[in-house]
């Protein structure tokens, strides 16, 4: 196996996508994850752009990685000062990082259209300023801007630059796909010509607005590249970087390269996660290899068959990435689907039960319907239950009133809902106020409860979305409402349907309070 190594830049190219901003403290913790993973080089930032990259590599001096390399990022010297004038080449050297990696220009057009100077005169600041960096660095790579664009101009010139880097002694040379156009099909030819004249390791730098970064780096790698740049979860400028989160992976378990170690890729969906908190995200659920969908299979022919070996239709096992398989109820699900989901809610269940097909009729009714069990696996483990008969009615309502008031054209509208439920023969009848009609009936409905099932405190209400179904009636339509909730331990979907959302509202909320109550039962059961 050969050994490629990993340069990570989501602290730098990572930060130029749209969204993604990190505290200092973030970084620093997101470069102990990366060092923790395995991850060679970790790009801090720009420290001659902003103070905050400037505080970063200070803050990184004071902390212990286990084996990552901080690299801090520049660009060459400005065209009309000497490198040790230039503000930005001093900054790199005093970040007192472990490397340093500096942009230059490869194609004529930017030499001539961005930079405004002569060709000759770039490729003295390409020289000068590694040979400066290379005397005062521990290590020194020169990322080459534009190269795959550049060379397709002037091949002969975007070869001289990279020559001007390599006489200056850079431990690295990185082809950078800047503008993320140029196909997998190019590479093998454009990295075989420069391996004729440049015998510095080669590195690559990919965008994905081809949408083939991540093929590109692959292909790249398949042409004997040793250094691989990426961000995690493919962060960066406009449609991103190569996804190192499926780099990893690919480099790992199908070309059998040496990275990072079986153990490090076990923890790659967390890192992806860790990522996507702190830029204050949410994951990505189609994302190969970690999102949640990644091994979800809905389709009752492809379950039938991963139960029966899961490679039918699953390119790898999901653990060795620390994903999961999950199997998804819906209108296309067969018997194989609710058998699967009633193994995973330790619910017994026989194929040839009539119930099997009663559960499965019923869901594709209410699919019908416009219900969706996909984000609302509580409410089907409790239509499971119904089905079963072991499902328990906790409380009956005997009636609820929301009312919202607005008193003056400006003025905010005042919601308040009142109910009454059964609690064992005992009534509680309960007012309480809200931000809107649903979150007043939610708080008058837990008022109620709280009273019988104090761990219903422990209920918190994650997410409330509502989707209008297309029956192109407008106000009289059918609506959907999903709910997320959690408690200390986990957190669950429920769904609501009603041409009333004040009613698709108080289902999906009833199915949440239901399925806490019998999360508590069984658990205590099982005690
Ligand atoms: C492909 C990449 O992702 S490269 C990284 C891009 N990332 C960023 O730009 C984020 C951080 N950047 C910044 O904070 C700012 O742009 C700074 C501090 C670096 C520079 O700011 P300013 O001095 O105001 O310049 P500005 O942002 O307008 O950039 C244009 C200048 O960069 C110069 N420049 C661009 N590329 C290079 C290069 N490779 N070498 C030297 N100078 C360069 C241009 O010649 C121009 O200088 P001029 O105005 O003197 O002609
Ligand atoms: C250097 C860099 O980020 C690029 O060429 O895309």
């Amino acid at each position: 196996m050969s050994l490629v190594k990993l340069y990570d830049t989501t602290l730098r190219d990572g930060t130029q996508g749209e969204d993604i901003s990190f505290l200092v403290e973030d970084k620093v913790r997101i470069a102990h994850m990366l060092d923790e993973s395995g991850i060679h080089y970790i790009e801090g930032g720009w420290p001659g752009s902003n103070p905050k990259d400037i505080a970063f590599f200070k803050d990184i001096k004071k902390e212990k990685l286990h084996q990552a390399k901080i690299a801090a990022f520049g660009s060459t010297r400005r065209a009309k000062v000497t490198p040790d004038k230039d503000q930005n080449i001093r900054t790199l050297v005093q970040s007192e990082a472990d490397a340093v990696t500096i942009f230059g220009k490869t194609w004529d057009f930017h030499v001539h259209e961005a930079l405004r100077i002569s060709l000759e005169e770039n490729l003295e600041l390409i020289y000068d300023s590694l040979e400066y960096l290379k005397a005062r660095m521990p290590e020194t790579f020169y990322d080459a801007e534009h190269f795959f664009d550049g060379y397709k101009a002037n091949p002969e010139y975007a070869l001289k630059t990279l020559q001007a880097a390599q006489q200056a002694g850079v431990d690295c040379i990185i082809l950078c796909d800047t503008n993320g156009g140029t196909m997998p099909y190019e590479f093998p030819k454009i990295i075989a010509e420069v391996k004729k004249v440049i015998t510095t390791p080669l590195g690559i730098h990919t965008h994905n607005d081809g949408d083939c970064a991540v093929a590109n780096s692959i292909m790249a790698v398949e042409q004997g590249i040793v250094q691989v740049q990426g961000t995690i979860n493919g962060f960066g400028e406009r449609c991103g970087n190569a996804n190192l989160c499926s780099i990893l992976p690919a480099l790992k378990l199908k070309m059998e390269k040496e990275c990072i170690s079986d153990e490090q890729l076990r923890h790659l969906r967390e890192l992806s996660r860790f990522v996507y908190e702190l830029a204050n995200l949410a994951p990505n659920k189609h994302q190969p290899y970690v999102g949640n969908s990644a091994f979800a299979h809905k389709g009752g022919v492809h379950v039938s068959a991963i139960q029966r070996h899961p490679e039918t239709y699953e390119h790898i096992r999901p653990e060795l990435v620390g994903n999961n398989t999950r199997v998804l109820v819906s209108d296309l699900s067969g018997r194989s689907n609710i058998l699967a989901k009633a193994s995973e809610f330790n619910l017994n269940l026989d194929s040839k039960d009539p119930v099997t097909l009663e559960i499965l009729d019923n869901i594709k009714d209410m699919e019908n319907r416009g219900y969706q069990f996909e984000g609302a696996e509580a409410s089907f483990e409790l239509l499971m239950r119904r089905a079963l008969g072991t499902h328990r009615k906790f409380f009956s309502l005997s009636g609820f009133r929301v009312i919202d008031e607005k008193r003056h054209e400006e003025g905010q509208p005042i919601s308040e809902a009142t109910i009454m439920v059964k609690v064992g023969g005992k009534v509680e009848h309960t007012a309480a106020e809200g931000t809107g009609p649903v979150n007043a009936l939610d708080n008058a409905l837990r008022k109620a409860l709280e009273k019988f099932y104090p761990r219903l405190k422990e209920v918190k209400l994650h997410d409330y979305k509502v989707r209008v179904l297309p029956a192109g009636q407008g106000t009289a339509s059918s609506i959907r409402v999903l709910i997320e909730s959690g408690d200390k331990e986990s957190r669950w979907g429920t769904v609501g349907v009603s041409s009333n959302v004040i009613e698709a509202s108080y289902q999906a909320l009833v199915d949440s309070i239901e399925y806490k109550l019998h999360k508590e039962e069984d658990a205590a059961a099982k005690k």
